[in-house]
């Protein structure tokens, strides 16, 4: 099959990221997760370093979505009855996503503890 040229294929990337923005709730959670955040780092006027890092969790946790969303569709091609292979595999992807959850609150609770001390 033949490449599609560079701006059909940054064109079809973001078609597919409407798509999981559209449909998926888990990511249109974590997007909600990623507007909270930017919010902070503007009102608690966060550092380079602190801000860089924040951003970085916020999306590892998006790719890792995303992610999670391509092994479940793929699995429900291959396999659209049950299968403990499939459960497994699916499970798998999912405990991916928390765990990149987890170290992101732990590395947000960290950053933020700090400023919202000195709030209350
Ligand atoms: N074909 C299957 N065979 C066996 N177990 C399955 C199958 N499909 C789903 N499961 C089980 O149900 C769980 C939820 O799967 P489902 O495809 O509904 O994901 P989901 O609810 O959309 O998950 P997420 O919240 O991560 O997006 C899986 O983690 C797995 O344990």
């Amino acid at each position: 099959m033949k490449k599609p040229p560079f701006h059909k294929s940054v064109h079809f990337t973001i078609k597919g990221l409407m798509w999981i923005l559209k449909t998926e709730r888990n990511f249109q959670i974590h997007i909600f997760g990623l507007l909270i955040n930017l919010f902070l780092i503007v009102f608690l006027s966060l550092s380079k370093m602190e801000t860089a890092l924040i951003i970085f969790c916020c999306f590892f946790v998006l790719v890792t979505e995303a992610l999670n969303t391509c092994v479940e569709k793929i699995c429900d091609y291959i396999q659209p009855e049950f299968d403990s292979r499939i459960g497994i595999i699916k499970d798998l992807a999912g405990g991916a996503v928390m765990l990149a959850t987890i170290s992101s609150v732990c590395v947000g609770a960290l950053i933020y503890w700090p400023y919202l001390r000195l709030l209350f």
